[in-house]
């Protein structure tokens, strides 16, 4: 793997590059991306130091390896666009529903398909890298590329029927967790809080929670219950958020993604 492309530089795709780049893992000057708007992407050729291309085409013919990270439903028009060109060539998809057994509909063997789902805290090296079992690169390609990934958080590799679910609770995981941050962040501010402080220690808070959960590998019902005292104030918020079925609102979301048309 000498170089390596990005099809699309939207949030993902960034995170992605930020980290390989920054972990010294690949050289900027051996990244290339393409998208569209070619004034967005010369703007994040600045920032992260990839060499920006005009077209598909000049992408493909750049690298060796390309990493698909367009929206899955822009794929189809791609793959009609430089499909032909990757044979011979290495094709990592992080796209949502773009699985092994859907790139065998378009390719052979001569193009060799890896599809990983990646979640945004790969910026700061903390990601989940799911690898899909199923793949067709070469033995010391697929080492490399795991290498490359692992720079930005942990590689798992799972089964082709789990990755949808895997994706769904790791891939889309990270909003929910934004959306637990927003939400007591608001309480503490309405109590009078500073909003940034109010980030910093919620944050802090759950990035504590989480190692802790990691490294004791105790059960989370365990360390809940080490931080509700009896007749203390805690319990009071745990039945509250119980009342408000949080466990159950959790699986539900996770429900809507696995049941999205
Ligand atoms: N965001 C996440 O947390 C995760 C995302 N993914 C997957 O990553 C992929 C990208 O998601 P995300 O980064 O959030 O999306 P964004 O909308 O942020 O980025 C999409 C990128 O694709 C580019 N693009 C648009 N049309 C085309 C085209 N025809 N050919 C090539 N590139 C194109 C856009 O370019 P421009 O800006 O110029 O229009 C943009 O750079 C998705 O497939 C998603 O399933 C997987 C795991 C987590
Ligand atoms: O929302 C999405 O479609 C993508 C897939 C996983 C996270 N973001």
């Amino acid at each position: 793997m000498d170089k390596l492309g990005f099809i699309g530089m939207g949030n993902m795709a960034q995170a992605l590059c930020a980290g390989f780049v920054n972990s010294g893992k690949v050289a900027a000057g051996d990244v290339y991306a393409y998208a569209p708007h070619y004034d967005k992407l010369l703007g994040n050729a600045e920032k992260y130091g990839f060499t920006p291309c005009r077209s598909l085409s000049e992408l493909v013919d750049a690298v060796d390896t390309v990493i698909m990270a367009c929206k899955p439903y822009q794929i189809n028009d791609v793959l009609v666009e430089i499909g032909e060109k990757l044979h011979g060539k290495a094709l990592v998809s992080v796209a949502a529903g773009w699985d092994f057994k859907k790139y065998s509909e378009y390719f052979d063997s001569s193009v060799r398909v890896q599809f990983v789902m990646p979640n945004t805290p790969a910026m700061v090296y903390e990601g989940v890298m799911l690898f899909e079992a199923q793949n067709s690169l070469e033995e010391e390609e697929r080492a490399q590329i795991k290498d490359l990934f692992a720079a930005v958080g942990i590689v798992e590799e799972l089964p082709s029927n789990l990755m949808g679910i895997g994706g769904a609770v790791t891939g889309c995981g990270p909003a929910f967790v934004d959306l637990f941050i927003e939400g007591y962040a608001d309480a503490a501010v309405k109590y009078g809080v500073p909003r940034q402080t109010a980030y910093r220690l919620i944050s802090q808070m759950i990035l504590g929670s989480a190692k802790l959960q990691l490294e004791t590998g105790e059960h989370p019902g365990v360390l809940k219950d080490n931080v509700c005292s009896p007749s203390g104030t805690t319990i009071c918020g745990v039945a509250s958020l119980e009342e408000s079925g949080i466990r159950s609102a959790c699986i539900k979301s996770i429900d809507a993604i696995m049941n999205k048309k």
